[in-house]
């Protein structure tokens, strides 16, 4: 009897700093360890804008002793053998690293927050659809086996109607003055798109979506969208938001999400799902849900933890490898309609609260020399 052979989905990763690397990490961990054997993952290629040896060292780390080391990105992405490339730079650069990506003919999974704001997403999107190429924003949270299932439970009535989900992620671990010193921090810095908003919100603001919207019928989706109200608190060395709540009002349901710098988390659930007969907990931080808790009234509570065979950056990309097997242009587990969405919500906050970007990171204009102006904005060139 004929074996298939899985599908072999072939990476190129743009960047080499924190997250490109534990990604690059999972990404190499054997599928079997996840029980997945119908797709595998090798690593093709790397590049680092700050110097060739720089991706060399990079990729040293990783075993992956055949992938390729580029000095520049656009070398990466003219490397006929790469399928997909993973975008790992700050939020400033998102829209150009994935225009250079696209128009060289590449699929792309670009990480969060897809760009600084919907009218460059909006641009991505009519760039991929007219090129027929797959993409998707790296919100590695819903592609966990438990938020699937939570999904699944919600839709299945586990708690009744859900008619709020509050969610939050509070990131400040140490003093800030010791860990973004002199504001040049991507989390802080204005020039990087940097806030708590972009960089942590996105993550409450999918379990908000997930729960509330994602399941609703596609012709509801459209009056849906919610109305949205947000308040922020300012970085004072920065002027990017630190820390802000933001309220949704959907058709049929509530949705708060938080998120901050300032606040320290504690041991309270990242998101709670209430509905009309119980609730459902997420335990472990709003990016990487361990698992959930059921509440019902008048029954015991159910906690049901889950496995995490590594960081679980692998199942986001088991998702675009089986969509790029598939011929799929996007991902039905993160559509790009909601990222556009979210990314809309996310603007209407910003303007709520009089927080932009420089207009060199805002503007919807992509130009081949763009890539030398983010650098000489944010500081890095040598
Ligand atoms: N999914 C997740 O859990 C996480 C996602 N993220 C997201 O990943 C992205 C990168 O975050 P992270 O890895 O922490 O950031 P790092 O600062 O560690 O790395 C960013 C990399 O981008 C490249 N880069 C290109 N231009 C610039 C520039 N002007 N300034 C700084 N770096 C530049 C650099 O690589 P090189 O020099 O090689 O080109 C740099 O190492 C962000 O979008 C962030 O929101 C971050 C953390 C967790
Ligand atoms: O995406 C993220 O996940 C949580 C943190 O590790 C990180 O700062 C943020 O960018």
């Amino acid at each position: 009897m004929a074996t298939l052979l899985p599908f072999e989905c072939r990476w190129g990763i743009m960047a080499t700093g924190w997250i490109a690397s534990e990604f690059a990490k999972d990404l190499l961990a054997p599928p079997s360890t996840r029980n997945v054997s119908d797709i595998t993952h090798r690593l093709v290629a790397a590049a680092s804008s700050s110097s060739l040896a720089r991706a060399s060292d990079f990729l040293s780390l990783l075993p992956c002793h055949a992938a390729r080391a580029y000095g520049s990105y656009a070398a990466l992405v003219s490397d006929p053998e790469v399928d997909v490339i993973y975008i790992a730079t700050p939020h400033s650069h998102h829209f150009a690293n994935a225009m250079l990506a696209l128009k060289a003919g590449k699929n792309v999974l670009c990480e969060k927050p897809f760009t600084v704001n919907a009218p460059q997403l909006e641009i991505l999107m009519k760039e991929a659809k007219k090129r027929g190429l797959f993409l998707m924003e790296a919100v590695w949270t819903r592609c966990f086996p438990v938020s699937i299932e939570i999904r699944r439970l919600l839709k299945e009535g586990e708690i009744g109607v859900v008619k709020r989900t509050e969610a939050r992620l509070d990131f400040c671990h140490e003093p800030l003055g010791e860990k973004y010193p002199g504001g040049e921090h991507r989390m802080v810095n204005p020039k990087l798109a940097g806030g708590a908003l972009l960089d942590l919100g996105v993550y409450a603001l999918t379990w908000v979506f997930q729960t509330l919207y994602h399941d609703l019928p596609e012709e509801e989706k459209e009056r849906s969208e919610p109305k949205t109200m947000g308040v922020m608190q300012m970085y004072p060395e920065t002027g990017v938001d630190a820390d802000n709540v933001v309220v949704l009002q959907f058709p049929h349901a509530t949705g708060v999400a938080s998120s901050s710098i300032f606040v320290s988390g504690d041991n309270a659930p990242s998101a709670r799902f209430l509905g009309t007969e119980g609730e459902i907990q997420v335990i472990g931080p709003a990016y990487r849900p361990e698992g959930y808790c059921v509440i019902r009234p008048g029954k015991e509570e159910k906690i049901v933890p889950c496995q995490i065979p590594g960081k679980g950056m692998f199942w986001e990309a088991d998702e675009v490898a089986r969509c790029i097997r598939d011929g799929k242009l996007e991902s039905e587990i993160v559509p790009l309609n909601e990222s556009l969405v979210i990314m809309r919500v996310m603007d209407t906050v910003r303007r709520q609260n009089r927080l932009r970007y420089p207009e060199e990171i805002e503007t919807t204009v992509y130009d081949e020399e763009r890539e030398d102006v983010l650098e000489i904005l944010s500081g890095s060139a040598e």
